[in-house]
């Protein structure tokens, strides 16, 4: 089936690669033309696990194109919008002018028949509206939310754990669910559960399972605070707590707390929507949730500061971590970046380094230093923090690492390395939540 594309970032570059492996022909659409010139060279323009092999394959297969001209959906059968929706500038809401701009654009390009599939997060409404603005031309609208994780994205793609249809109560409804399906007929062979539902229930189950997830996340992070006031240690109670398969331990991993293009904003565009619905105490919890998890970024700099003696200026200090997590070059509302901005704020020099995320860091954050390997940032560093846990910080030798470093001190803001082991050798091991 022909099948295009609109927004190939993060997640749309990912989509577009992996329909065409599910056999589809797939034009991708940006209005981005470097990352357009990237993707047609067969190029990733950014770091993700998995996606130079797909691009590869479906290059050369013939199957996959990437274009900035938008006339070249004509001809697609379903046209999957996958647009950013970020926080608005100094507001707790989604900005939805790029989903506005791809859907009156692509508009003249519709043709009766045709399947718009809305994948980017929005707030609850959004799509009935969107929905209202296609009705001339005689498409229908899916809503169908993306769960898939930056890390995972092929897989999660490929194999997804549900998928959810949001569709209008009519015949066209019922066949553009039918059409999805066989866009997802793979997956779905695999007996992916399928929910078909609403719009209304298809908005909200996106932004409800981010809310899960980031709560899950700050009710730990809540327990490490505990911890710390009580002397106890987080990550045994994370342990013992996840063994009760009603809690689970995934997501319980207590530190530096989330980030990301994702969960901070959608939990902030979520109280953002229900105070427009009137229901806002609804969420009030998820303020809470915020502000624990903005907390942790504070304490580790407090911890920091503790460790030095009262005050971090001028102090040397190393910075393993610039991606809000590991197996990304994604430094959006990245914890780790915050960490290292707030040492440079409060007088440190600071020396970052990330196997994939020193080039957009750099952009972000320009006034920094940043080192290519570990062993430059580390050299002469007075205190090293663990922000960000890639297996390679995840398995660093406590020795080798003494031999690099001018004092060894150690802050492991993600709650990853053995702190006995790091003390035998010598180190002075402080962590969020645990002793
Ligand atoms: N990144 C993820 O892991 C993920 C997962 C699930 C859902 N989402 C949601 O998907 C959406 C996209 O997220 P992302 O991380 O891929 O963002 P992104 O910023 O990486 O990509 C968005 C892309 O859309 C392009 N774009 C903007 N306006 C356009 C237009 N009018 N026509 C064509 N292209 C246009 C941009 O140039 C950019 O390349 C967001 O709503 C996000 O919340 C993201
Ligand atoms: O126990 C944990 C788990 C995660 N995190 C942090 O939480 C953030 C988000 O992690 P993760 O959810 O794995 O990454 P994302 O790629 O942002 O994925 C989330 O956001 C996407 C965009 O909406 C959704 O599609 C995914 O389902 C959802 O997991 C990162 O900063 C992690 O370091 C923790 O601090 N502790």
């Amino acid at each position: 089936m022909k099948i295009s594309v609109i927004g190939c970032g993060y997640l749309g570059a990912v989509h577009a690669a992996c329909m065409a492996k599910l056999g589809h022909e797939v034009v991708g659409v940006d209005v981005d033309d470097r990352k357009i010139a990237s993707l047609t060279r067969g190029e990733a323009p950014f770091f993700e696990p998995g996606l130079p092999e797909i691009l590869d394959e479906a290059m050369a297969s013939g199957r996959l194109t990437f274009t900035t001209d938008l006339s070249e959906v004509a001809g697609a059968a379903v046209h999957f919008v996958c647009v950013g929706t970020p926080q608005k500038q100094g507001e707790f809401a989604a900005d939805l002018t790029y989903v506005d701009a791809a859907f009156s654009s692509l508009l003249a390009h519709l043709a009766p028949g045709d399947v718009v599939v809305g994948k980017s997060t929005v707030p609850v409404g959004t799509a009935e509206r969107l929905a209202a603005d296609l009705e001339p031309t005689g498409a229908t609208l899916v809503w169908n939310p993306e769960f898939l994780r930056e890390g995972f994205a092929v897989k999660d793609t490929l194999h997804p754990d549900r998928v959810v249809y949001g569709i209008p109560e009519s015949d066209a409804g019922q066949r553009a669910a039918a059409l999805l399906d066989e866009v997802y007929a793979a997956p779905l062979a695999e007996g992916t559960p399928r929910i078909v539902t609403d719009y209304a229930t298809a908005q909200l189950v996106k932004v409800a399972a981010n809310s899960f997830l980031a709560t899950k996340i700050s009710f730990i992070n809540a327990m490490a605070e505990l911890c710390e006031a009580t002397g106890a240690d987080v990550t045994a109670l994370a342990d013992a707590i996840g063994h009760d398969a009603r809690i689970g331990r995934r997501f319980l991993n207590a530190g530096l707390g989330f980030g990301g293009g994702c969960l901070p904003k959608d939990i902030r565009a979520f109280m953002a929507r229900a105070g427009e619905l009137g229901v806002d105490q609804a969420l009030s919890f998820l303020r809470e949730v915020d502000a624990i998890n903005l907390r942790r970024r504070v304490r580790m700099v407090d911890l920091a500061r503790e460790e030095c003696g009262g005050s971090i200026v001028g102090r040397r200090v190393a910075v393993l971590g610039a991606a809000f997590k590991p197996n990304s070059d994604d430094i959006r509302d990245s914890p780790a970046l915050n960490v290292a901005e707030q040492m440079h704020l409060q007088g440190a020099v600071v020396t970052v380094t990330d196997p994939e995320a020193v080039t957009n860091a750099k952009e972000k954050a320009p006034h920094l230093h940043y080192a290519d390997t570990l062993e430059a940032a580390v050299e002469g560093a007075e205190l090293v923090l663990l922000l960000t846990e890639w297996e390679q910080y995840v398995s660093l030798d406590p020795d080798y690492l003494a031999g690099l470093v001018a004092d060894k001190r150690i802050l492991d803001g993600r709650n990853v390395l053995d702190p006995a082991r790091w003390r035998d050798a010598g180190w002075t091991y402080r962590a969020l939540g645990r002793h």
